[in-house]
């Protein structure tokens, strides 16, 4: 019976921010059982020790893991980020330490257009101040600024899964669907693409934002977005907290030129439920803040926790980097009576080529062969003979430009 090269019960995982028990049974079931479980984020030097002898690590949008605390994860074999977001990883640091990061893009996607559409028809009746006036003891009954959202433009910046998802809701609602994307798109339904921002905001009673976090998305959203929107219009950001101006947003609240707003993700957020949430956003009653829940359903949690962590025990077992968002993909079939070998390296003329000769000076036969490369690393994977896989391992390690080398089994 073939061995792994480290037995399961030493490779370590740690979990952090509460990622659903079904991560911890997807692990348990495929033999892993050392896994540290922590229901917050760490950060600092609890990170760092934490981190420091872990093989795998999961982690939600709190987390970061930069490149400082990456390098000092000497064991660190894989990254799973519970959710969609990657932006809290230096997946260039990452990639360059061979280590590959996956995400589950799609198993919150639904729950974060769902709560949209909630928002933008309480925002449209004036429901958050009604209600925050009436836990005051008010009583705005009156159809002034109420409306129905039958009829009324909904216009989306970043029409990926959740955009065209949103679209669709919004339109069975009977919402005139316009979007922004820097992407040519097939719309959707009777979606219309829109290639000007400022034309798209002219155009919508309502704007909801769905990009990623990315050096194009920083802040492009800011006071002259907002002044290019139609006077008492509302703003819906469930994306990322650096993309929307809230300072911007909040002057244009004060002003009324914007009528009501939905935010669900701030620059600065709590890294725990027991600090204070601050923001220039508190004590308007027409907004509507959340705390960062627009994935968080408990159909999202779990579907993600059994997602990201098949992902990672796939890896771990086979060497599948499938869906990686960092790292050469290589997709592998399941193997037997052999012995797989990993090699990933820098990525740079002749490195296969001296993989080659040295198994074949030591007479190490190569049943399977696969690689994939980025520009800068490349992602070799090897099937030997079990009785020559140690041997193998020997040689790989002495190839100039190797970044990391395992041997599965
Ligand atoms: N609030 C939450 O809990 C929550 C949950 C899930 C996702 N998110 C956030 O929502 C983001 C979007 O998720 P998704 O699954 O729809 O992503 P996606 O990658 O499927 O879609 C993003 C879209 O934005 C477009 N885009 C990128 N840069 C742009 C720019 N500068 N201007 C206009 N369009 C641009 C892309 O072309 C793409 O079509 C995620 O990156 C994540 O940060 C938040
Ligand atoms: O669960 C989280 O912490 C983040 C959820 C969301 O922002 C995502 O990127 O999927």
């Amino acid at each position: 019976m073939a061995k792994h090269s480290l037995d399961k019960d030493k490779i370590k995982f740690l979990l952090l921010e509460g990622v659903h028990q079904t991560a911890v049974e997807v692990l348990q079931r495929a033999g892993y059982t050392n896994i540290e479980y922590h229901k917050g984020a760490l950060s600092g030097d609890e990170l760092t020790n934490a981190i420091k002898d872990a093989h795998f690590v999961g982690i939600r949008s709190r987390t970061q893991l930069t490149a400082e605390v990456l390098q000092q994860a000497e064991k660190l074999v894989g990254v799973g980020c519970f959710c969609i977001g990657t932006n809290q990883v230096d997946l260039k640091a990452a990639e360059l330490l061979g280590v590959p990061v996956f995400n589950a893009p799609f198993s919150n996607t639904r729950s974060v257009a769902e709560l949209v559409i909630g928002e933008i028809i309480m925002l449209m009746r004036g429901i958050p101040q009604r209600s925050a006036s009436a836990h005051r003891g008010g009583w705005i009954k009156s159809a002034k600024g109420s409306y129905e959202v039958r009829g009324k433009t909904l216009g989306i910046i970043g029409y990926g899964h959740i955009g065209t998802q949103l679209g669709i809701l919004a339109e069975t609602l009977g919402m005139r669907v316009v979007f922004y994307d820097i992407e040519d798109k097939l719309p959707l339904g009777n979606a219309s693409q829109i290639r000007s921002l400022a034309e798209m905001l002219a155009q919508s009673d309502v704007v909801s934002l769905h990009v990623p976090e990315t050096p194009s998305t920083q802040n492009m959203f800011g006071a002259a977005e907002l002044e290019a929107m139609k006077q008492g219009a509302f703003v819906i950001n469930a994306s990322r907290g650096t993309v929307v101006d809230i300072d911007a947003l909040a002057a244009a609240l004060s002003s009324e030129k914007i009528a009501g707003a939905a935010i669900d993700v701030f620059p600065v957020e709590p890294k725990s439920n027991d600090d204070e949430f601050q923001s220039p956003l508190r004590g308007f009653d027409n907004v509507i803040l959340t705390p960062h829940v627009g994935g968080s359903t408990e159909e999202a949690q779990e579907n993600i926790g059994i997602e990201v962590a098949g992902k990672l025990a796939k890896y771990s077992d086979n060497g599948s980097t499938v869906s990686a968002v960092n790292f050469p993909e290589v997709s592998l079939p399941q193997y037997h009576e052999t012995s797989r070998l990993l090699h990933i390296h820098n990525n740079r003329p002749g490195i296969l080529i001296k993989i080659n000769q040295a198994f074949s000076e030591k007479g190490i036969n190569i049943a399977a062969q696969y690689l994939q490369t980025t520009p800068d690393i490349g992602y070799v994977v090897m099937e030997v003979n079990t009785s020559q896989a140690a041997e193998a391992l020997e040689q790989l390690k002495g190839i100039e430009g190797t970044i990391r080398t395992r041997l599965l089994y």
